[in-house]
């Protein structure tokens, strides 16, 4: 064996994980035990075997980590061309992938159009129009709430009535309106081409579930691997099996403490499920953690949830050196963000530039105060979680332009573009619709004109202009080319409708710029639909080595990274525990794992604060405040771990020199003289 090659470096259990042979495997790994290394050693061991490199496929929960793997495996074996081969991605992705061959089997139009939630949104809200449930006064479900409940049901398999009884009291009385709607929803969607992600997943499970079509696809792999079991649905798992029946050819790996996607229908039990399921199994622990010292490990160890017994996961490390994680006690909100960005500094100073060190928190909002200090004082971040960059109006603006190249039935992009036009409104872009979006009608030209004339005056000249363009795009072939043609057609409606046109035209020139990289537009804008980049620098690729910016991010964007240190705000039950989840046992037991996900991104020094007062509303203009207790994760157990720094002020009485002070009377001068 060579040094470079695949084995270099892996220990035992990693290494039994990598050369395993054919039959069912399953890797139980804790935190930062090299799950990554593993399975991309795997996919080379494999390759090196002699597996040809398009009989892989490699399924993980991010783009960026498909795309890694991918070409790291491909650099340690010998296989020419295995990056081009290997089929990697995630579920919904290559999902998108195996129906778009399957269309017509599917009952589907050829081209299809991939929509998000603001999208499925939007064509419910179509929907509530047509029925006339729009405007009544009988309090109707808002369109989120519709889409928030159909979801729920397609990922957890409850009927929508069950579900409405349950956990949606107050719809009740719209229940059988609400059933119809949800049966014109799915009917709507097959009819244009539409699909949710829910969608997605169904459609390739059936696909792989029928007699004919499924052993041909099931067929075109030998090896499948997946990455992150623990966050899967039960229609992934059914996908899984379809593909692997009896588990041949199956690697699985996972951590059912790390488990935290629960709110998308997810559930870690499938993980050692699948365990019982598959009689052939082999299961490989990996317990040895490489990224952190032992002391940061005792604390992750005693916090880690689930399973306990024999099937614990306890994690050890060589790195014996090490301070214990520090809980800093804060006496407010805006103190907290002072004193972490103190200890930014004091890190930066003593040799850490800011991308070795990252603050972590629970939500998105709650590094609002944080963001503002680090403003002030000059330190450049970026923030990964939150808004994503396809959440922003102009990029889903450009999406809807380009998916009208392929698919002119797609009425969510047709609603989303024709409202940009001033003059036409929701209403006048619904009734355009039944000219732009009616699958009967052929001629686009035609389409074209019968929209034109149906427009308000004022909007007729730049909507001749967009359709125009549009159409213009749709006969270019080269694929930047066609990108092009949509970022001109957005051009001047961009310009007349935001005040920092330029920069939004600056992210879709980005956007075009990665289009033009991409072999198939259509994929390009699915696969940006799928897995949104969480900014424009992503699509720029990995920032250069001058660039150094301290990382905020949520638990959920940091899960799979790591820093030297890492920083954890608001340990306070309300907000880590979030507030949101303590209705539930499940929901708290979620908030457990993601806790756990927080303290193992650190390698060398975790930091976690606890104001000891939190507002009581998060823009709340008065100074309301009441006492914070300290996260219930931070129990005896796990303080007994910790080193307690507590940076409050002291408190009035306990400092001799203050109490001496207060009975003191000090005059203040009166400057009589300079008045005389
Ligand atoms: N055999 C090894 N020898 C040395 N370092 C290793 C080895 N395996 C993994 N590592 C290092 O350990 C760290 C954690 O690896 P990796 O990110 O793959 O872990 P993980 O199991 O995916 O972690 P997590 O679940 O916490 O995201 C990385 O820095 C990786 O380079």
């Amino acid at each position: 064996m060579f040094d470079t090659g695949w084995d270099a470096g892996l220990d035992d259990a990693q290494l039994s994980a990598v050369v395993h042979g054919d039959g069912p495997l399953v890797i139980l790994a804790g935190a930062g035990t090299g799950k990554t290394r593993t399975l991309t050693a795997r996919v080379a061991s494999l390759l090196d075997r002699g597996v040809p490199a398009e009989r892989v496929l490699l399924l993980t929960f991010t783009r960026r980590a498909a795309d890694e793997m991918v070409s790291r495996a491909a650099r340690l074996c010998t296989q020419p061309d295995a990056g081009q081969r290997l089929a990697g991605g995630t579920f919904h992705a290559v999902a998108h992938a195996v129906i778009g061959r399957h269309t017509e089997a599917l009952g589907l139009p050829p081209a299809v159009s991939v929509l998000d939630r603001a999208d499925a949104t939007d064509v419910m809200d179509l929907l509530r129009h047509d029925h006339g449930l729009d405007g009544t006064d009988r309090r109707f479900p808002r369109a989120a709430t519709l889409v928030d409940i159909y979801s729920r049901a397609v990922n957890t398999g409850v009927p929508a009535r069950a579900l409405i009884k349950t956990d949606f009291g107050w719809v009740q009385p719209h229940v059988d309106a609400v059933m119809e709607l949800f049966r014109a929803y799915v009917a709507r969607k097959r009819d244009r081409g539409l699909l949710d992600f829910d969608d997605l997943l169904l459609a390739w499970r059936s696909l792989l579930a029928d007699p004919v079509v499924g052993p041909q696809i099931a067929g075109r792999w030998d090896h499948v691997l997946v990455d992150e079991y623990q966050d899967v649905n039960a229609t992934q798992v059914d996908i899984v099996h379809a593909l692997r029946p009896g588990g041949h050819g199956l690697t699985v790996v996972g951590d059912d403490a790390q488990a935290i996607y629960g709110f998308r229908g997810s559930d870690h039990a499938h993980l050692r499920s699948l365990v019982q399921e598959l009689p052939e199994v082999t299961v490989v622990r990996l317990e040895r953690n490489f990224r952190s010292h032992q002391r940061l490990l005792d604390l992750a160890n005693v916090v880690r949830p689930g399973a306990e017994g024999e099937h614990r996961i306890t994690l050890h490390s060589d790195r014996r050196e090490g301070r214990p994680a520090r809980l800093v006690r804060c006496h407010d909100a805006p103190a907290e963000a002072r004193i972490i960005v103190d200890s930014v500094l004091e890190a930066h100073q003593k040799g850490r530039r800011l991308r070795e060190q990252a603050v972590l928190m629970r939500a998105a909002a709650h590094s609002d105060l944080l963001e503002v200090e680090l403003t002030a004082r000059g330190v450049p971040f970026v923030k990964y979680g939150g808004l994503k960059f396809l959440e922003a109006a102009h990029v889903k603006d450009f999406v809807a332009a380009v998916r009208l190249l392929d698919n002119p039935r797609d009425e969510v992009a047709w609603y989303r573009l024709l409202r940009l036009h001033d003059g036409i409104g929701p209403a006048r872009a619904r009734s355009l619709l039944g000219s732009l979006a009616d699958p009967e009608l052929s001629a686009d030209l035609d389409r074209h004109a019968e929209a034109v004339a149906a427009a308000p005056a004022m909007s007729r000249v730049a909507l001749a202009a967009s359709l125009s363009t549009l159409a213009d795009a749709r006969s270019r072939n080269r694929i930047g080319e066609r990108a092009r043609g949509c970022l001109e057609l957005l051009r001047p409606l961009l310009t007349a409708r935001y005040r920092d046109w330029s920069a939004r035209l600056g992210d879709l020139e980005r956007l075009v710029g990665a289009a033009d990289q991409s072999p198939d537009l259509a994929a390009f804008v699915a696969e940006l639909t799928l897995d949104p980049p969480a900014s424009t620098s992503d699509l720029a690729g990995p920032p250069s080595q001058d660039d150094d910016y301290l990382v905020l991010s949520t638990v959920h964007s940091a899960k799979g990274l790591e820093w030297p240190v890492v920083h954890v705000l608001h340990l306070v039950d309300g907000s880590f525990p979030s507030d949101m989840a303590l209705g539930t046992p499940e929901g708290v037991e979620e908030e457990a794992r993601l806790f756990y996900v927080a303290l193992t991104r650190a390698a060398d020094e975790l930091n976690l604060y606890a104001p000891l007062r939190m507002p009581h509303h998060r823009h709340a203009r008065d100074d309301r405040h009441s006492m914070a207790p300290l996260s219930r994760f931070l129990d005896d157990a796990a303080l007994d771990r910790v080193e307690v720094v507590d940076l409050t002020p002291p408190r009035p009485g306990a400092d001799p020199a203050g109490a001496a002070a207060r009975g003191t009377r000090v005059a203040l001068p009166d400057l009589a003289d300079l008045w005389a």
